[in-house]
C-alpha cells in the first residue's frame, strides 16, 4: 500500500474531528492533554500567550523537547514550523511527528512564500482567516486548516469572526454560477477547480477547525456551533489555575456542545481562566492573524 498520499494525510485530519489538539511545551503536560482526553498534542516551546509577553524570534522547538514528548504520549504529536521556513519543516518530518503547523504564531519566515506542502510526506496544517486564504493554503498542500482567531489572548473573538466569514464565503459560493466561479476565483486568488468542488459539496475539500483565543468550555462550544469540526487550544488551558480540570471540561464541551446543561455542570468550579488580553486593544503589529495572506 502506498503511503503519504493525500488520501493518507486527509485520514489523518479526518480521525481528529471531534476532539481537541493541545499545545503543550514539555513531556509532563502532554501527559495531562492526553489524561484529560486530547486527540493530538502541539509540541511548541511557549505557549501563544507567553510568545506574545515574551516577544523576540519564536521557531521551531528544540528535537529534544518533542523527542520526550513522543516517548511520553501515544496520541499523534504535532509541533509547529515557521511560515515558509522548509528548513524547519524538514526537520520536524525527520523526526517523525504526526502533523507539521506551518504557524503564525511563530515567528514569520518568509513574508512572501508559504512553504510548498505538497511534496512532503507529513501532513500540514495551517491557519486561514477567509475562505481565499484557506484555499491558497490547501493549492500548497495543506491537509487541514484551522481558523487562526488570536491566539495567546484568551478572547475568542477573532475565532468567531475567521469561522463566521468562512461559513458565509462558502455559502455564497454554492449559489454562484459557473461563470461567476471564475471571477470568484481571480477575487480569492484560488484555483476553479476547487470552487466548482466547494459549489458540488458546500464544504473545503479538507477539515476545518478552530484556534485562538479559546479559553472556557462554552467558547469550546460556541465554535464547534459555529461549525469548527475540532479545536486547538494552547494558553486557555496551561495558563488557567487548574490545567488538568480545565483540559478536561474543554474536551468534554467539544462532544457535549449541543448540551448546556452538560455545559453547564462542566463549567462549574475550574478556578480562574488564564490571564486575557482583549484583542480590540492590540495594535495592528501585534496580532499574529495578520502573518502569512
Ligand atoms: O497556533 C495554534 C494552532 O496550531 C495554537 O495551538 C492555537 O492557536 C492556540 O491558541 P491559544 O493559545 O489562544 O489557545
Amino acid at each position: 500500500m502506498k503511503k503519504a498520499t493525500n488520501t493518507t494525510k486527509l485520514g489523518l485530519s479526518e480521525m481528529l474531528k471531534g476532539g481537541v489538539i493541545m499545545d503543550v511545551v514539555n513531556a509532563e503536560q502532554a501527559k495531562i492533554a492526553e489524561d484529560a482526553g486530547a486527540c493530538a498534542v502541539m509540541a511548541l516551546e511557549r505557549v501563544p500567550a507567553q510568545i506574545r509577553a515574551e516577544g523576540g524570534v519564536s521557531r521551531a522547538s528544540d528535537p529534544a523537547m518533542i523527542q520526550s514528548i513522543q516517548k511520553a504520549v501515544s496520541i499523534p504529536v504535532m509541533a509547529k514550523c515557521r511560515i515558509g521556513h522548509f528548513a524547519e519543516a524538514r526537520i520536524l518530518e525527520a523526526l517523525g511527528v504526526d502533523f507539521i503547523d506551518e504557524s503564525e504564531v511563530l515567528t514569520m519566515a518568509d513574508e512572501e512564500f508559504h512553504i510548498e506542502k505538497a511534496s512532503f510526506r507529513v501532513p500540514f496544517v495551517c491557519g486561514c482567516r477567509d475562505l481565499g486564504e484557506a484555499l491558497r493554503r490547501i493549492t500548497e498542500g495543506a491537509s487541514l486548516l484551522r481558523t487562526k482567531g488570536e491566539a495567546g489572548t484568551g478572547d475568542v473573538v477573532e475565532a468567531v469572526r475567521h469561522l463566521r466569514k468562512l461559513r458565509s464565503q462558502i455559502r455564497r459560493i454554492t449559489v454562484l454560477e459557473h461563470d461567476e466561479l471564475v471571477a470568484e476565483g481571480k477575487t480569492l486568488g484560488a484555483p476553479y477547480e476547487l470552487l466548482v468542488k466547494i459549489k458540488e459539496t458546500g464544504k473545503l475539500p479538507v477539515p476545518n477547525f478552530a484556534a485562538g483565543g479559546i479559553a472556557t468550555p462554552a467558547d469550546a462550544a460556541l465554535c464547534m456551533a459555529l461549525g469548527a469540526e475540532a479545536l486547538f487550544v494552547g494558553s486557555g488551558i496551561f495558563l488557567s489555575e487548574d490545567a488538568p480540570k480545565r483540559a478536561r471540561a474543554i474536551v468534554t464541551a467539544a462532544t457535549y456542545w449541543q448540551d448546556p446543561a452538560k455545559l453547564a455542570e462542566i463549567s462549574t468550579g475550574l478556578g480562574q481562566p488564564m490571564r486575557s488580553v482583549q484583542v480590540a486593544t492590540l495594535p495592528s503589529n501585534e496580532r499574529f492573524a495578520a502573518r502569512g495572506m
